[in-house]
């Protein structure tokens, strides 16, 4: 194998050099004669094996050899191979990105867009983009990397940090993105970002509408301040259904203080169909099992512990009747100690379906989701009637073993067939990160950062104009 890709490779370079040396013989040779020089008698299937061990590097060299060797060298099968060995975790992914997010214009890709997608471009394209800053602040926690990498580079409490609501927004804004910037060492002039948006002032009303505006206005205009080159800010719960691979879905975001239930149709919040909101979220589960804890004489110290063990031993029973006639003790080697928990472990993620076992007079997590669906149905929207039906979990405590599968079964239960057949509950494809993931995929596609971004200049122009009007 190794002498033939040494004669593969002299064969290109003498095609090359007698190529330069004569034009008019080449556009004679291409017609005419082997065009492939010694390798016109190997079938093609064998040639791309051949190209698939010479690796991206030498392949995209070759093509550059003369048109026979680029039309070879062009097959789409052989760069999505080298798509995949690079990535081979992430690969479904960039496919789905690449096919669904190279505009941002979010409308539903056409069969035939798909079919020119050139993945020698979007191979080359990727390589040469440089990486992008992902910051996804959450109310709890903030994540921040690079998109070239797998996950965030570190994770930080934004809500012990930044938290202090007094300080005007603006200045908070600047302080959390110096943080950020500071602790990834780097300048934020260099590169892009990819930042999330909270999803909060979800009513399609006038109001919420100008809060929503003026929170983007203040995150870019903090960024930009600090001289970052452009911006791309999109919502969470547009990002984490990005994660699961969908454009179109219900997004439910299990969040530090509160959970979202978000329609989103073709990339695109569905304000009017209605979000809705459930005041539960990790404070109040961690609070439950602290609450747990000390009515069973479970002596801890710091919260901290109570939090692990909620992330290491909780989960969600599929039937709550039925779990607590099992026998669920499990313990776990925390900092403080050996802890055993039993019935605590899946007493604490029920709230989200029974939110009175924690004093909270609201609608369960189930209960909430089929309402959403509900109006997803009776708006009779463009996008047909199940685009609804996949259910997108993302936030740290949708990471509860068990949530998805007890969603389900209690959406079936909740909703006639005609609206739950085919219903598909996604947990979070990146656990606690899966709207960082999102944003990741967005900074790392292959036409990032042009049509996702806004420049310096385009902003200010942008609120140039408004001021005026
Ligand atoms: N495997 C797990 N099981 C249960 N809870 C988990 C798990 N992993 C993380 N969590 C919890 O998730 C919480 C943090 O969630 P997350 O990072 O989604 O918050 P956030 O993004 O700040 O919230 P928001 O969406 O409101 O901005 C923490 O309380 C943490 O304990």
């Amino acid at each position: 194998m190794a002498m033939l890709l040494r004669k593969l490779c002299e064969s290109a370079s003498l095609k090359r050099s007698s190529n330069s040396n004569n034009s008019s013989e080449r556009t004679h040779h291409h017609q005419h004669s082997a065009p492939l020089g010694s390798f016109d008698s190997l079938p093609s299937d064998l040639l791309i094996k051949i190209l698939r061990l010479l690796g991206p590097k030498h392949s995209a060299k070759l093509s550059l050899v003369c048109k026979s060797w680029r039309s070879l060298v062009s097959d789409n099968e052989l760069w999505a191979h080298f798509l995949q060995i690079q990535q081979p975790q992430h690969y479904d992914s960039i496919l789905f990105s690449e096919t669904n997010l190279t505009s941002s214009y979010r409308l539903p890709v056409l069969v035939t867009q798909t079919r020119c997608l050139s993945f020698q471009h979007v191979y080359a394209q990727r390589e040469r983009l440089p990486a992008a800053v992902i910051i996804d602040g959450g109310s709890g926690y903030c994540k921040f990397g690079w998109s070239k990498h797998e996950r965030p580079l570190d994770r930080t409490a934004t809500f012990l940090e930044f938290g202090n609501v007094e300080t005007p927004i603006y200045s908070r804004l600047r302080h959390f993105f110096a943080t950020v910037y500071g602790r990834m060492k780097v300048k934020p002039s260099s590169q892009a970002v990819v930042v999330s948006l909270p999803i909060c002032h979800y009513d399609d009303t006038d109001s919420a509408k100008a809060s929503r505006h003026q929170l983007k206005e203040a995150i870019c205009t903090a960024l930009f301040d600090m001289n970052v080159p452009s911006v791309c800010a999109l919502n969470q719960a547009t990002l984490a259904l990005y994660a699961a691979k969908q454009t179109s879905g219900i997004a439910v975001n299990i969040g530090f203080q509160v959970t979202s239930v978000v329609p989103i149709l073709n990339g695109k919040v569905m304000r009017k169909v209605g979000v809705e909101v459930v005041g539960l979220g990790a404070l109040k589960l961690t609070g439950f099992l602290r609450e747990k804890m000390q009515q069973n004489n479970l002596h801890f110290e710091s919260l901290y512990t109570v939090r692990t063990l909620k992330e290491k031993l909780c989960y969600v029973a599929f039937d709550y009747e039925a779990e607590k006639l099992k026998d669920t003790h499990a313990s776990f080697e925390a900092v403080e100690g050996r802890f055993t928990l039993s019935e605590e472990r899946f007493q604490t993620g029920e709230i989200l379906f029974q939110p009175r076992l924690c004093g909270l007079r609201a609608m369960g997590l189930h209960q909430a989701i089929a309402l959403c669906m509900d109006h997803c149905y009776s708006a009779e929207l463009a996008g047909g009637s199940d685009w609804f039906k996949t259910i997108v979990l993302s936030g740290g405590s949708a990471c509860l073993p068990g949530l998805a599968e007890r969603l389900e079964k209690e959406l079936h239960s909740l909703l006639p067939p005609h609206m739950s057949n085919g219903i598909r509950v996604i947990p979070p494809p990146h656990g606690a990160d899966t709207a960082w993931f999102g944003a990741k995929l967005i900074g790392s596609l292959s036409t990032f950062p042009a049509p996702w971004c806004t420049t310096k200049k385009q902003f200010r122009q942008k609120s140039k104009l408004n001021r005026k009007w």
